[in-house]
């Protein structure tokens, strides 16, 4: 049974649970629940701490886990990245108050606070920096104010809570982050692996294109075609209307209004845009 590691709260839990779920997996009832076993698919779903699941994968003890590229990173455990998942970005930063330290090199010999430590050390040991790292739980925006540290190094995702706290992020992201995939560094595939990545591939393309038809007269259809050439290939079908033919491909869904704009000019009428419920390429 494939023993897999899901982030039982916080920023990463909803959206996990959701992929999975449309994946086809059996999630947890009540989010008290520490583990389901999905019998149908021969698959189990444990639980965890977000900041722990790479511990469990790097040891071995669990086959696959969700978490965050920054947790991975910041637990050095011997665990690897094999996918991104498109959801739980963010990007890590120093910050300090408005005004105070001009670069990010200026960090040395000052106080860090940080929830992730484990980054912040090998980012200051890369560039031969020295300072001192004060590892705190959370709301590490206040920690300036009350007077523990100079700097701080954190999670950003919208500023907001920067922006409260009367700070700035210094100098470019020290990482940028997002809910991966993760396996132990060493180690055979389990069974199961291949059909578990294969199918939440399945729900991220199915997530990032829609399926989208229109008809063409058949001396626009080459052009047309080159506008939406699909994954493999576009459909291309016979209408009974002489001189036309029926399109069917798949398009970008952040692209899909310009295509269907620029097919406009082309001639192209009947444009139809619909979801894709899941997909196996
Ligand atoms: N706004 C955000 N705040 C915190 N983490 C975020 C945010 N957006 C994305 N993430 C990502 O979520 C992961 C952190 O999840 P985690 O559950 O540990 O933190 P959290 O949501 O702050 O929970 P808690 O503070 O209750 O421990 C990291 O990979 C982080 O990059
Ligand atoms: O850029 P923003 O959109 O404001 O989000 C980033 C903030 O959110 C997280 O804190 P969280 O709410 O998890 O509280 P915590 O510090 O107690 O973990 C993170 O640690 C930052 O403080
Ligand atoms: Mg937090």
């Amino acid at each position: 049974m494939l023993r897999i590691a899901v982030p039982n709260k916080g920023a990463l839990s909803e959206a996990a649970a959701q992929l999975l779920a449309e994946a086809g997996y059996r999630q947890r009832r009540t989010s008290r629940d520490l583990v389901t076993v999905d019998p149908d698919n021969d698959v189990e779903f444990f639980y965890l701490r977000p900041r722990d699941i790479a511990i469990y994968v790097g040891e071995g003890t669990l086959d696959v886990g969700i978490t965050g590229r920054d947790l991975l990173l910041d637990s050095g455990a011997s665990a690897q990245e094999v996918k991104g998942l498109g959801f739980g970005a963010s990007s890590f930063h120093f910050a300090a108050p408005v005004g105070d330290l001009p670069s990010d090199r200026d960090v040395a010999g000052r106080r860090i606070a940080t929830s992730y430590p484990g980054i912040v050390r090998s980012w200051l040991s890369e560039r031969d920096l020295d300072a001192h790292v004060v590892r705190l739980d959370g709301a590490v925006e206040s920690s300036v104010r009350l007077g523990v540290a100079d700097v701080i190094a954190d999670v950003v995702e919208t500023g907001s809570t920067l922006r409260q706290a009367g700070m700035e992020v210094v100098g470019e992201p020290i990482l940028r982050s997002e809910a991966v995939v993760i396996t132990p560094r060493d180690g055979d595939r389990p069974d199961g692996y291949d059909v578990f990545l294969r199918r939440l591939d399945g729900v991220l393309v199915a997530r990032s294109y829609v399926m989208m038809d229109y008809d063409i007269r058949a001396e626009q259809v080459e052009q047309a075609v080159a506008l939406t050439p699909g994954i493999e290939s576009p459909t291309v079908s016979p209408l009974h209307r002489e001189g036309w033919v029926a399109v069917r491909s798949m398009v970008p869904r952040d692209t899909a209004q310009r295509v269907m704009d620029e097919l406009w000019v082309l001639g192209a009428r009947g444009t139809l845009v619909t979801e894709i419920a899941a997909c196996r390429l």
